[in-house]
């Protein structure tokens, strides 16, 4: 059974569709990217999967007692405010130390307990987010665009480290990103939006459909190889099964 799923979602919002009759689904341990223009209602999305937002029309299905544990695209930290990472951590609940400390091993920033949270660079600040996240052992992690603001090494090194965690943790991964070339070939799965899923299934697959390429044009690719040949992790699974699994459809 899935984690989550959504059948024939329709979001409106101010009057305005959002989406319109997505069907979603995401299994236990599997990366699945969403990608779209601007406005194209990923967060949106992820806000009705978590259940911050109604549907207009069809239904979100989550498994029981699914733990998520949810990244956002930033969040403001009061700069007058003295807030050790560890402090933060501790924020709403008190965490016991140990479980505090594992987290931010798990999210590469072991040695950062102690340091102020203003004073943490773009690329520690998401990854003390990510140690948040993970302070529950979620089942799910869900990123909505966490790497706004890294160049684009940083949100490599970070989208590495969201792939360590999964194969540590066994968590499936949801994320919404602008960096294609970073994180499609890291995925199982791409979920292209566009007010509705216009283009679905393996990275490859997603890159080379008619769909994609009109909404993102084809200048992705080039980057796109050059990272799978430095992708050195293997991920377990047949391509060629894959492909069963996948399909583009252009309708509207
Ligand atoms: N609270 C709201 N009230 C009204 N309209 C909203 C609200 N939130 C989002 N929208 C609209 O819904 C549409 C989808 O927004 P959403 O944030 O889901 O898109 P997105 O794909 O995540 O965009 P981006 O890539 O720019 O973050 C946009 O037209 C946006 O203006």
């Amino acid at each position: 059974m899935s984690l989550i799923s959504a059948q024939n979602l329709t979001i409106v919002l101010n009057g305005q569709t959002v989406l319109k009759n997505v069907n979603f689904s995401i299994n236990r341990g599997e990366i699945v990217t969403i990608v779209g223009p601007n406005g194209s209602g990923k967060s949106s999305l992820l806000r009705a999967l978590i259940g911050a937002l109604t549907p207009a029309s069809g239904t979100v299905t989550r498994a029981d007692n699914l733990r998520i544990g949810y990244v956002p695209q930033k969040l403001q930290i009061d700069a007058t405010l003295p807030l050790t990472v560890r402090g933060f951590l501790n924020l709403p609940h008190r965490q016991p130390r140990t479980v505090v400390e594992n987290a931010l091993k798990k999210a590469g920033v072991g040695d950062l307990a102690k340091r102020q949270m203003v004073d943490l660079s773009g690329g520690q600040f998401q990854r003390v987010l990510l140690a948040r996240a993970l302070l529950n052992a979620p089942d799910i992690l869900i990123l909505d665009e966490a790497t706004q603001g890294l160049d684009q090494p940083g949100a490599a090194a970070f989208y590495r480290q969201i792939d360590d965690v999964r194969r540590e943790m066994g968590c499936a991964v949801l994320m919404v990103s602008h960096d294609l070339h970073v994180v499609m070939a890291a995925s199982d799965r791409v979920v292209c939006l566009n007010g509705h899923v216009c283009c679905e299934g393996t990275p490859e697959i997603v890159a080379d459909a008619p769909e994609y390429r009109a909404l993102f044009g084809t200048g992705t690719q080039g980057a796109f190889a050059l990272y799978r040949h430095e992708h050195t992790h293997s991920h377990d699974h047949d391509p060629d099964h894959d492909h069963d699994h996948t399909h583009c459809d252009g309708a509207h």
